[in-house]
């Protein structure tokens, strides 16, 4: 365990919702974190900690915002070779560009060399907890916990099942999807900072048979989460609806197998019901959504006035490689550009982003009692965005005339380039390697 550690910083963070919480962004120009042992002890101004804590080591941060660790609630390990695949829909970009990729995967060396590539660009990228797609080969789903754990990512991940209309090195059968989902959650759930995530790809691609083989490793371990995908792109939903005559509407799929429940995430939902949404409410089931990946897949706009007027929960996910990126402050600025754009958008404040990338995750993943904010009893988990000296963010940091200036423009011109380091659990899990001048 790491030993008491003083931060000082400009901090900001949102433990409340700013959806339905106006004095949600907690600011503070010249603030204080004690953590010890990975975890918060006391919050509040610099030098009251100081005062009452005049031995503890001082790590000092100021001249740029510290702020709670990124939590990514949709994005793909199998894919961060393929990212850039511009300007196909949906189901030809799965055929085109991610299934061949992800086939690859059986090649457990291969497998590897991915996993270092993506558990890097998530911790560079200042995302700390991550609810990750995992692969359709058990043998990669064990290589991913192993690198997650390496590195000291928070991950929640599992085997990715299906048995149709994808290529047949992917499909399973119901058998084998519970008989590895079983070994994986008994390998993997609760160890270390790894949690197990049952995941059906989506139902254009899972028969109910795999459903229900999903569902029997749910009644089997209650409290592993659950993730797929939803109402994304026309074309899908239309092929969902032909496969299943009996069922309302897509949500209706994973509903009748008991997979709708606090503890699960839908990725997309950009073409739901009513009726789903309800549903969805009801159940305390998230929405992720993934903006760049919408703009890049050309699937549409997110309605997020509609989930906010249901009450259904929404989280940030990078969708990488449908998605551009590990940046949740990229897809923080491109959800607010969306909604600008929308005819009954919401206007999307630094506050609600900040929100949205952080505690609405942890949320989703019910781990708000351990992240999401820098409330006192939880862990140390942070991003600490220091502009490198003579760039546009840094020239903004230098004048801000608040916090929330400054963050603003972070979500506005941010990349990883400005994360100097991130913690997760109190350990320094990357530094940002310093250029030198030559
Ligand atoms: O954006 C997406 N990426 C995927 O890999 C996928 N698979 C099913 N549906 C999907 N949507
Ligand atoms: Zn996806």
């Amino acid at each position: 365990m790491t030993s008491p550690t003083l931060y000082r910083a400009t901090i900001l963070h949102t433990p409340t919702n700013p959806f339905t919480d106006a004095d949600a962004l907690h600011a503070h120009d010249d603030g204080g974190l004690l953590v010890d042992g990975g975890v918060i002890r006391a919050a509040g101004p610099y030098a009251d900690l100081r005062a009452a804590h005049p031995d503890v080591p001082v790590t000092d941060l100021r001249g740029g915002l510290l702020l709670p660790g990124f939590i990514d609630t949709h994005v793909h390990y199998p894919q961060v070779r393929v990212i850039g695949g511009l300007g196909l829909p949906l189901l030809d970009w799965l055929d085109q560009c991610a299934l061949p990729e992800e086939a690859r995967m059986a090649d457990v060396a291969y497998a590897r060399g991915v996993a270092r590539d993506f558990v890097g660009g998530l911790l560079e990228a200042g995302t700390t907890t991550a609810l990750v797609f995992g692969s359709h080969i058990a043998g990669a789903v064990d290589v991913f916990f192993e690198e997650a754990t390496r590195r000291g990512l928070r991950a929640v991940s599992g085997l990715v099942v299906s048995d149709r209309l994808l290529r047949d090195e992917l499909h399973t059968t119901p058998e084998r999807a519970y008989a590895e989902g079983r070994a994986l959650t008994l390998r993997w759930h609760g160890v270390g900072r790894n949690l197990y995530a049952v995941t059906p790809r989506f139902s254009l691609s899972a028969s109910e048979g795999i459903l229900e083989a999903c569902a029997a490793l749910m009644r089997e371990f209650p409290d592993v989460r659950f993730t797929s995908h939803i109402n994304e792109n026309g074309r899908e939903i239309e092929v969902v609806r032909d496969l299943f005559p009996g069922a309302r509407d897509y949500l209706d799929t994973y509903e009748k197998a008991g997979l709708v429940g606090r503890r699960s995430v839908l990725a997309h939902n950009v073409w739901p019901s009513d009726r789903e949404l309800g549903v969805m409410a009801t159940h305390h089931c998230t929405a992720a959504h993934c903006p760049c990946s919408n703009s890049a897949l050309g699937s549409g706009f997110f309605p997020l006035r509609r989930h906010l007027d249901a009450g259904v929960p929404v989280s940030l996910g990078s969708d990488v490689g449908g998605g551009t990126g590990f940046s949740l402050l990229k897809e923080g600025l491109q959800a607010h550009f969306m909604q600008n754009l929308m005819p009954d958008g919401v206007p999307l404040t630094p506050t609600h982003l900040l929100y949205l990338a952080t505690l609405a995750g942890a949320r989703a993943l019910d781990l708000d009692g351990q992240t999401g904010s820098f409330e006192v009893g939880k862990a140390f988990d942070a991003v600490h965005l220091s502009p490198a000296p003579g760039t546009p963010l840094d020239a903004v940091f230098r004048h801000a005339s608040s916090p929330e200036r400054a963050l603003a423009a972070a979500f506005a011109t941010g990349t990883p380039a400005d994360v100097a380091g991130v913690w997760i659990g109190g350990e320094h899990v990357h530094a940002r390697s310093e250029v030198q001048a030559v």
